[in-house]
């Protein structure tokens, strides 16, 4: 490979502006000097049939001409348009495993892309098994072991197998089917499947093992104690049928934990397990807000897929975000990226993204096995608005580290209560914190507001807002499944176009396999002291202090 990740001439000249103009860099006189910078660094999307709108405002963020155009410069150096054509292409972009990466293929609606790889009849037919068995169970044709209908279902899975599904029926409940209750169970903790089975009855309850590999240990001891706890009503081994289904690419290990092969949901290697939701990972979805509304969430996000792969750089949202993005990582330094969605529904996005962001993006070596010498991925996190402002905003006002944001928020909300009051509280909060970010409060207004009080330089000093603190602002019509579907491929593809330009693969995640090697030795040993072996004096102190406490 010949591509110098990290030695562009676009990353030196980024290099030379941030080092020459960063201080330069105000946003309150940007704004001053050019009275058009609103409409200059914002970008309107909307769907083909117009039922999508998203506006980006990155107005506020710290750059001027130079920076965005050579950041733009940058995604072309990059080669981010030839990565993004070889994944649409089904090339084994994730090289590590050898693999394609075509979670595009799973919501190409109408077919329009031609993906050899992934059968297009062979992903529709897996939808149409997924809604066949979904309009069973949300009629209530399908019966229990009692001959009761479903009135519970049970997500058993972790990480990608989780995540998705937990974000998108929280963003969607709305949609979703009155009288069946969801849940999930993801931690090995065994308080997690005590506790929610603790609110299930064995006869309306469905259990859906959800697990790429089915071999994940959280997974499957929550799934066989979940057959356990159910056969302890139901007793006889047959009525596991009724009430257990899968969604693996292992078929092999789906029979043989007991499930039949007419209800297990399969889906393909391609698939990556953090970009897994499209595929019969989300057939809880699919169970909690209907087929019609499943596909309308694949056909937001197979729009999105376009206006990806369509747009020049300049427009393009996730192109956009990405090298933002960059710029702060790598230029200003920036630890953190914070996602603050104002909607309550959308209280899991950040969750969500942690796994699809961090796990594909927080690499060290480049895809051609070098250390890398910049920095990668950003550590994300962030929560819904207005709670995190009493939390932790105060860190990102006048604490001492640089936090980009991105603040999103609903025009419309799905309750308008009391006249809409609530939702203009939440959004002129949504309003007015980038701008307080961006603008802060200069010690000449803390002086005029303080008066009197202003001989105390202390309270003085204490109430300043340096501003200048960076902000995307994304607003969008409502929070539909075709909206979300929109947003949620906006931000795949910004992590997509960020790991290009780093050179890593952001399609494999060996870093989480060690932990697991060294948990599965260190369980073998927990029931006997003498069998304590191979650590280091710290692990081996506190196995010895557990083994000895817990007798
Ligand atoms: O779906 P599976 O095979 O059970 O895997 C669950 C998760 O397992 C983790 O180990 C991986 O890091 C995740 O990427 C994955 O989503």
């Amino acid at each position: 490979m010949s591509v110098d990740w990290g030695h562009y001439p676009s990353w030196a000249k980024l290099q030379k502006l941030y080092d020459a103009d960063h201080t330069k860099l105000v946003l309150k006189e940007l704004f001053d000097a050019d009275p058009k910078r609103f409409e200059k660094f914002s970008r309107e999307y909307n769907s083909p049939q117009k039922d999508v709108h998203v506006l980006l405002d990155f107005s506020k963020n710290l750059i001027n001409d130079d920076v965005f155009s050579t950041l733009l410069e940058l995604a072309k150096e990059g080669g981010v348009e030839q990565a993004r054509d070889e994944m649409f292409s089904g090339k084994h972009i994730n090289t590590s495993e050898d693999r394609a990466v075509l979670h595009v293929a799973l919501r190409n609606v109408g077919g329009e892309f031609k993906i050899d790889e992934a059968g297009a009849d062979e992903v529709q037919g897996v939808l149409d098994r997924m809604a066949t068995f979904a309009n069973q169970i949300r009629s209530g044709e399908w019966k229990g072991y009692t001959g009761k209908a479903i009135d519970t279902i049970v997500n058993i899975g972790i990480g990608g197998s989780d995540l998705g599904p937990v974000m998108v029926t929280e963003a969607l409940k709305p949609y979703g089917k009155e009288g069946l209750t969801c849940h999930f169970v993801s931690n090995v903790d065994g308080t997690h499947i005590a506790e929610i089975t603790k609110q299930c009855n064995p006869e309306t309850t469905l259990f859906i093992v959800a697990s790429k590999t089915f071999t994940t240990q959280e997974t499957i001891t929550n799934a066989e104690s979940a057959k356990e706890w159910f056969l302890q009503s139901a007793g006889d081994a047959k009525h596991v049928a009724k009430h257990f289904c899968a969604l693996s690419t292992n078929k092999k290990a789906v029979e043989s934990f007991g499930i039949n092969a007419d209800v297990m949901f399969p889906f393909w290697e391609w698939v990556g397990g953090r970009y897994s939701l499209w595929s019969a990972i989300g057939l809880p979805i699919m169970l909690f807000i209907g087929p019609e509304n499943f596909q309308e969430l694949l056909a937001g996000a197979h729009e999105m897929d376009k206006h990806f792969l369509e747009t020049k750089l300049e427009d393009n949202l996730p192109v956009i975000l990405a090298l933002l993005g960059i710029w702060y990582n790598d230029f200003y330094g920036a630890q953190t990226h914070a996602l603050l969605p104002y909607d309550q529904y959308m209280h899991k996005f950040a969750d969500y993204f942690q796994q699809g962001d961090m796990e594909s993006n927080g690499k060290f070596v480049t895809k051609d096995g070098r250390r890398v010498t910049y920095q990668t991925g950003p550590i994300i996190w962030g929560q819904s608005g207005t709670n995190g402002q009493h939390a932790f905003y105060q860190l990102i006002h006048q604490g001492t580290k640089l936090i980009p944001a991105d603040f999103l928020a609903p025009i419309e909300t799905q309750n308008p209560i009391r006249g809409g009051l609530h939702h203009k509280i939440l959004l002129s909060n949504f309003f007015a914190q980038p701008e307080a970010l961006a603008f802060g409060k200069s010690e000449d207004e803390v002086r005029k507001e303080l008066g009197e009080q202003a001989s105390n330089e202390a309270l003085l000093k204490s109430k300043v807002f340096e501003g200048n603190r960076p902000t995307n602002s994304i607003l969008f019509q409502k929070l539909t499944p075709r909206t979300l579907g929109s947003l949620i491929v906006m931000y795949e593809h910004k992590i997509f176009v960020q790991g290009c330009i780093w050179g890593i693969n952001s399609f494999d995640q060996m870093g989480v396999e060690l932990g697991k090697v060294l948990a599965k030795a260190i369980l073998g040993q927990l029931d006997d002291a003498s069998k304590v072996d191979g650590h280091d004096s710290s692990t081996t102190g506190l196995i010895k202090h557990y083994i000895t406490r817990a007798a």
